[in-house]
């Protein structure tokens, strides 16, 4: 019988007990308690207390770096929690919103050398579950007992590394024909991952030939852009115009990728633009978050093409690395359509600072 989850759906399972607040265990070499530092409780900071040893914070090198506390892990930093800390205090370790009015104070007790892939790992899987890129972790020993008594996830780090690295599988779920203002010969198909995370978006524009080139846009989700109307940003009118080419040539398809905020999610990318409004750009907004500039995982979109059986594209875009990415992922890429549009006065700084630190083409 094989009713046990195996690994994809105990990370899944993990995203969201983080999400929840619930604490995960991470078995290794070591093993790790792990809850994620934005939803956690005063409650679950006093049980972890109760365990005996002090909890430590970890912290991707862009926030650390923010706070001024050395990463001596390269891409982390293992922050010991003091012990007259509160919950705010470890929030606002992982959460930039007061660092201007209320600066976090050194000195940090920051741990060096020793092993620190489960915390890497602790991080990872907060990251997949859209929170803030902060862990509160604690070592414990006997990992299995602790995880049954409390009816907890435990996870095998050295099965989760490679689930999380490999590309995640796709299988279409339905698909229905969608006449659109841009064309009424559309068709939506949605695409699941297996590995549980959000669904993506295919939309058929005509009946787009296999053997050659295809007219196609990668679209990451923008709620404020795409729905709103926003004009802090060109996904708006991005959208619509790649729709309406693609209407105009009778056939292309555009991907709806649900990677908003460059994979960061809605409420991160909220807490960016909080960080904008203090005059921070976009690329610092988001490492004073601890986040990559672009944490997007680009080969969702090459898989879905090769599902819908292209492997050539004239693709939409002004983003060299989505070009590459393409290519690298085995679709090539016979030509790039540049795609100028909803340039406002408000998203003229936003559009430089992605020229200049971003690469793209303007
Ligand atoms: N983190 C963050 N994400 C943003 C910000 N402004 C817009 N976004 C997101 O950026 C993404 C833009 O996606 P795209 O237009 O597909 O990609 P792109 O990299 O600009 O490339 P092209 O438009 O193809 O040239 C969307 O997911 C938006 O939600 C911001 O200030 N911070
Ligand atoms: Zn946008």
């Amino acid at each position: 019988m094989a009713f046990a989850p195996d690994i994809i759906e105990d990370l899944a399972r993990a995203r969201g007990d983080l999400r929840m607040g619930v604490p995960i265990m991470l078995r290794g070499t070591d093993s790790l308690l792990v809850m994620a530092a934005e939803s956690l409780s005063v409650a679950r900071l006093a049980d972890l207390r109760s365990l005996g040893k002090p909890p430590v914070v970890v912290l991707t090198s862009h926030r650390a770096e923010t706070l001024k506390a050395t990463p001596y892990d390269g891409d982390l930093a293992r922050i010991t929690v003091p012990d007259e800390a509160d919950l705010w205090w470890v929030r606002a370790m992982a959460d930039p919103k007061h660092d201007m009015d209320v600066p976090m104070k050194g000195p940090f007790q920051i741990a060096r050398g020793g092993d620190a892939s489960l915390h890497r790992l602790a991080i990872q899987l907060v990251k997949t579950a859209h929170l803030l890129p902060a862990a509160l972790v604690i070592p414990l020993d006997n990992p299995e007992a602790f995880a049954a008594e409390h009816r907890l996830t435990l996870i095998d780090a050295g099965l989760a590394g490679p689930a999380i690295a490999a590309e995640a599988s796709l299988h279409p779920v339905a698909a229905a024909r969608l006449p659109m203002v841009a064309s009424e010969a559309g068709r939506l198909h949605i695409y699941r991952p297996e590995d549980g995370n959000e669904e993506h978006y295919a939309i058929e524009i005509g009946n787009p030939s296999r053997d050659e080139p295809v007219l196609a846009r990668l679209h990451s989700a923008c709620f404020t852009g795409d729905v709103l109307g926003s004009l802090k940003c060109d996904c708006g009118p991005q959208l619509n115009g790649a729709l309406n080419q693609m209407g105009t040539e009778g056939a292309g398809v555009l991907l709806y990728l649900n990677q908003e905020g460059r994979g960061i999610g809605l409420a991160n990318k909220m807490r960016a633009y909080a960080l904008q409004d203090q005059g921070f750009d976009t690329v610092e907004a988001n490492h004073r978050l601890g986040f990559e500039d672009d944490e997007r995982d680009f080969r969702i979109g090459a898989a879905i093409l090769r599902r819908l059986g292209f492997n050539s594209v004239r693709l939409m875009t002004n983003n060299p690395r989505k070009m590459a990415m393409m290519e690298k992922m085995g679709i090539s890429v016979a030509e790039r359509v540049p795609l100028i549009l909803g340039q406002t006065p408000q998203n003229a700084a936003y559009l430089a600072t992605k020229a200049k630190k971003s690469g793209h083409l303007l």
